[in-house]
């Protein structure tokens, strides 16, 4: 018998010469070797996955796609691909030239890294057709405007606790002998409101964090759990065991929490279901029908927390950024709060059809989510076993592909300017006049776009308007890069330290 020494010294050898072959491979025999990139990204998923873990991956590749074009291999079975007509080649309907061609499907081993059943989000083709078709009424315009008195209370209550919050009424300034202003976190109250919003929207009641001014439990996981999973994701590839196991510690810990949430919102949808009458919310479609085709509980439930979490987390970092970069471009705020305050006399004239006037302000949401798109991290898809065709050439099966928007959104190929604010480039500037404004898709494309993209919309702008009606905003910290943050999925937002002055009337 071999000492076991010699044995473990064998079998190093072995695991390095396999390692070399698989390196080999990947980089002169693999069906994506004739695509460039990156030595080191084309051999092994080891720089993917430490930027990714970093939250430093979209801005990586912009600089790569500076370099190599259109079509990077960032990892031996994924391309990242970035160019405006990526959109309809990888996400679009299956329509025109590519019709019959099947659907580049989500790739799972991102989507699910942990087993869960599916939603809306992670369903095959036909699951998602059946579940877009149940969810589309709540989505429509007419259940939008009967959704706008429930919006509304929630803004009113938005913009009475920030009135409330926005001055210390016990102490007092010692030069102007004002109320002391108080620091508030613009991000944690956008937060709250959209939660609350869709809570109320998705299980019937809301998450009552207006109320306290406070996160709840369950959002505050929400975001922990994204971050596990990109762990999860990531250190499978980088077979770091350890990290694996801490990773494992961490998902036990959520867990344990996680059962109490699951039991709240479970009861929070009972007792939504419990409800004897019609409701204009999002899940009523799912109820409504529910006889006539199968969604048990457990399906129901979990796209009950998808619409949540799609449905506010995402809305909540738009207006974040975008009253960053208005803080930050003082000619641009004056003109958007001008455009607000000339345009109504009071709050109640705020609503989703007077807001559709305001012609700047949507110019400025638009530039917020070309600069900081929500969904900034990339979202794979995986072509079919026959390959597909993109950007004209043929892309082997089951390859991975990925569009990053961040690094979309700042590539000087397709925007003028692109790291600078300026919301006239969707005001028909002629300065403007060669951007790819089809690159700009931050809801994503196709039949597996955002649903949820008109409700987000008319939130945006309820939202930002009442605010800018309300209140004069200054950044607390003016010289600090709020952007700069590190971006997985989603971003991971910095507070955003605002004092606000209520403007009387
Ligand atoms: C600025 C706000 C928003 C952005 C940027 C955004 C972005 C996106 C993106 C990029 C996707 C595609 C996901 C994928 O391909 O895997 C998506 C899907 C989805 N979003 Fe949104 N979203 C926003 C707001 C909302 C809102 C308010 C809702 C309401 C509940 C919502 C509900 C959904 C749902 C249910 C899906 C899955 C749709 C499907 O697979 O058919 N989103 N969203």
């Amino acid at each position: 018998m071999l000492p076991s020494s010699t044995s473990n010294s064998i079998s190093d050898q072995q695991g390095l010469a396999s390692f070399a072959a698989f390196v080999i491979y990947n980089i002169f025999f693999h069906p994506l070797a004739r695509f460039p990139g990156p030595l080191l990204y084309r051999a092994t998923r080891f720089p993917y996955s430490s930027k990714l873990l970093r939250g430093k991956l979209p801005f990586a590749m912009l600089d790569l796609h500076r370099k190599y074009g259109p079509i990077v291999r960032i990892a031996p079975n994924e391309l990242s691909i970035s160019d405006p007509q990526a959109w309809k080649d990888i996400c679009g309907h299956r329509v025109g030239a590519a019709a019959g061609q099947e659907e580049n499907a989500k790739w799972l081993p991102f989507y699910r890294p942990t087993a869960m059943p599916p939603s809306i989000i992670t369903e095959d083709k036909e699951g998602h057709a059946m579940l877009r078709r149940q969810l589309a009424h709540g989505f429509s315009e007419s259940a939008m405007r009967a959704q706008e008195p429930i919006i509304g209370g929630y803004l009113d209550l938005l913009v009475r606790r920030l009135r409330e919050h926005a001055v210390d009424g016990d102490r007092k300034d010692a030069v102007t002998g004002l109320p002391t202003k108080r620091v508030l976190d613009m991000t944690a109250w956008y937060n709250w409101t959209t939660f609350d919003i869709i809570g109320d929207l998705a299980f019937g009641e809301a998450f009552g964090s207006l109320e306290r001014a406070k996160y709840d439990p369950w959002v505050k996981a929400i975001n922990t759990n994204f971050r596990v999973q990109t762990l999860v994701f990531a250190s499978k590839f980088l077979g770091l065991s350890d990290l694996v196991l801490v990773v494992a510690r961490a998902i036990g810990t959520l867990i344990g929490r996680k059962d109490d949430h699951v039991k709240r919102t479970g009861d929070m949808l009972r007792r939504r279901m419990a409800l004897d009458v019609e409701r204009p919310d999002l899940i009523e479609g799912l109820l409504k029908k529910k006889d006539e085709w199968s969604i048990d509980f457990g399906r129901l439930h979990m796209n009950a927390a998808v619409l949540i979490v799609a449905g506010s987390e995402t809305t909540a970092t738009l207006l974040s950024g975008v009253t960053y970069m208005l803080l930050k471009h003082p000619e641009a705020l004056k003109r958007v709060t001008e455009e607000v305050r000339s345009s109504f006399q009071s709050d109640d004239e705020i609503t989703l059809t007077s807001v559709g006037n305001l012609s700047y302000m949507l110019a400025c949401l638009n530039e917020g989510l070309r600069i900081y798109p929500p969904v900034a991290g990339g979202l794979p898809r995986i072509t079919p076993r026959g390959g597909a065709t993109i950007l004209g050439e043929f892309i082997p099966g089951n390859t991975v592909m990925t569009i990053f928007q961040w690094a979309l959104y700042h590539n000087e190929k397709y925007w003028t300017d692109p790291f600078g604010f300026h919301p006239e480039r969707f005001l028909n500037d002629p300065k403007f006049a060669h951007d790819r404004f089809d690159a700009l898709q931050p809801f994503s494309f196709g039949p597996r776009n955002c649903i949820g993209r008109n409700l987000a919309y008319a939130e945006m702008r309820l939202i930002l308007a009442r605010i800018l009606f309300n209140f004069d905003m200054h950044l607390v910290d003016g010289g600090k890069d709020w952007l700069d943050q590190p971006a997985y999925v989603l971003w991971d937002k910095h507070p955003l330290d605002v004092y606000l002055t209520p403007v009387e009337r």
